[in-house]
């Protein structure tokens, strides 16, 4: 099946490395691509995210800058709460930033697009009086994007590659949830989109199908080397699927870190430095950053200790973040 995707991009930093903060991940990320010749496929620049509710505003990220790369597993990890669903809704176009913007190929987004398929985690986003093949087919019948013929044949394609042929004809209530998930990715993929958007795909999923399903979503990334933005709240399915993450503080999210994690897969999990560079990260998560020194006054007095670490679920509930985004060392 063609996929029009060039060979994903190398990346140079060391296993698990961290970069020291995310305008410095950026930046470095960023010239490393210019080396070799490639702009970002989506950036993502000081985006906030705001809902307006009848009685108040919840702002779901504050200034989050992002780049993704043609062919990266980029993945979006954060408590719950800090906006990952939002910003994932954001980049499919669902919702249109309060600040900042969002491109792609440098084109700024402004509402939903074949480019940009999104994969939900409820299973039952298929409808149920569509067989398997006819669900694949939907989306490039709606979209125009192929004539009957041409979407059967690229369905059935899909439908080989997800190990479902035998199931084409078959309806989504005489398949499992993994089954169903798998039909939900070849669809998505058939479209073949510029950015496949995940948003917790495999949260529901017993944790046997859900290693299953890790493992066939690297398989066929590793055939066709789509662009994959991912979001998960697990700091392991983070560094397996992933090959950049992007750590998110608690609400509002913001960037506290990127995590270079393309050297780590499935058969790496029990290793030591997955198992280290998985504590870092629940670190980066749950450990409050080092409040940011100001400017002295003139004439004030040094401080005589270290400012208190505070705790991230002290500031879980408040809409104006007391943290600042700040260098992570580490
Ligand atoms: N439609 C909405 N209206 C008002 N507030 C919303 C809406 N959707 C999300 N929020 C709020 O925005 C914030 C971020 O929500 P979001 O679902 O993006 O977080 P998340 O990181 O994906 O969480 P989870 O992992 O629990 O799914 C939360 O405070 C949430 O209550």
């Amino acid at each position: 099946m063609p996929w029009p995707t060039h060979a994903a991009p190398v990346h140079r930093t060391a296993v698990g490395q961290e970069t020291a903060a995310p305008a410095a991940a950026a930046a470095g990320e960023a010239s490393a691509h210019a080396e070799h010749g490639t702009q970002p496929l989506l950036q993502v620049q000081d985006v906030s995210l705001v809902y307006a509710t009848a009685r108040q505003q919840v702002r779901a990220t504050h200034r989050v800058s992002l780049d993704v790369f043609e062919g990266d597993r980029f993945v979006l990890l954060g408590a719950s709460g800090c906006g990952k669903s939002s910003l994932l809704k954001a980049l499919g176009g669902f919702i249109t930033p309060a600040e900042g913007q969002i491109l792609l190929d440098g084109q700024p987004v402004h509402g939903p697009g074949p480019d940009r398929v999104v994969v939900f985690q409820e299973f039952d986003q298929l409808p149920p009086w569509k067989t398997v093949r006819e669900n694949v087919m939907f989306p490039l019948l709606a979209s125009g994007q192929l004539p009957r013929a041409a979407a059967r044949e690229r369905a059935d394609a899909v439908i080989a590659k997800v190990g479902l042929t035998q199931f084409a004809d078959a309806h989504p209530h005489q398949l499992s949830g993994g089954m169903k998930q798998r039909v939900a990715i070849a669809r998505a993929l058939a479209m073949q989109p510029r950015v496949l958007l995940m948003d917790e795909p495999f949260a529901a999923l017993d944790a046997l199908t859900r290693r299953r399903m890790q493992e066939e979503l690297l398989a066929l990334w590793e055939e066709f080397r789509f662009t994959l933005v991912f979001v998960t709240h697990s700091i392991e399915e983070a560094l397996v699927v992933g090959n950049r993450i992007a750590i998110l503080s608690p609400h509002p999210g913001r960037v506290r870190a990127e995590v270079n994690s393309h050297a780590f897969d499935l058969a790496s999990q029990g290793s030591e430095a997955f198992q280290a560079t998985a504590q870092r990260i629940h670190r980066l998560l749950f450990e409050a950053p080092p409040v940011a020194a100001s400017p002295a006054a003139p004439g004030a007095q040094p401080p005589s200790a270290a400012p208190p670490v505070r705790e991230a679920r002290d500031l879980a509930d408040g809409l104006q973040p007391t943290w600042a985004t700040m260098p992570v060392s580490l």
